[in-house]
């Protein structure tokens, strides 16, 4: 079994939002491994980053990924930094990934000042951002099938943009 699409992408990029909107759009069902792990962990991820630290909460991520991708034939979005583990860049190579891309200020914009977002939580957003940006551009076009500009235009149009080149692939 295998997910028709795998969403990766940083936060904001609309994972979770395009993710939902393409699985309905495909007829399948959609799963997101940070929901994922909350269940397994029995607490947030924002918890689970204060109280057992973020190389743990990237134990739990890379195991999780490995379960899902193993496990669901619909859309599964992962986490925004699932993508720096080197196993699961391994696994993605076999898979269909869509690349949902988001620049500095719209990404910061959107995720805006949410502490949901662990990583994003601190003094400076922007640069932050912009840092995580720079580190994992090239991981996430490593294992990307299509990348898609997600700045410029609302869910529904990103979808028939990546439908239309899941088609053409
Ligand atoms: N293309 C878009 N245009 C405008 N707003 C968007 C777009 N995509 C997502 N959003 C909005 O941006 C916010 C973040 O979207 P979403 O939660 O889907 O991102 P995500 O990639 O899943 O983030 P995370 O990595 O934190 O899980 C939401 O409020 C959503 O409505
Ligand atoms: O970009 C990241 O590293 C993260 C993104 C979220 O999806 C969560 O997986 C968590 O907050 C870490
Ligand atoms: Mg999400």
């Amino acid at each position: 079994m295998s997910p028709r699409a795998v969403v990766i992408g940083p936060p904001g990029a609309g994972k979770t939002t395009v993710g939902e909107l393409l699985a309905e759009r495909l007829g399948v069902s959609f799963r997101d491994v940070d929901a994922d792990i909350v269940e397994l962990a029995g607490k947030s991820i924002s918890d689970i980053f204060t109280q057992d630290g973020e190389p743990e909460f990237r134990r739990i991520e890379a195991e999780a990924v490995a379960h899902a991708l193993d496990e669901h034939d619909g859309v599964l979005a992962l986490g925004g930094g699932a993508v720096l583990a080197d196993a699961t860049r391994k696994l993605l190579a076999e898979h269909t990934v869509v690349f949902l891309n988001v620049g500095m200020a719209e990404g910061v914009r959107r995720t805006g000042l949410s502490t949901a977002r662990p990583l994003l939580a601190g003094v400076n957003p922007r640069s932050t951002f912009k840092a995580l940006l720079d580190a994992r551009l090239p991981l996430y076009r490593e294992v990307a099938t299509v990348e898609i500009d997600t700045d410029k235009q609302e869910p529904p149009g990103l979808v028939d943009e990546i439908v239309a080149a899941l088609e053409g692939n």
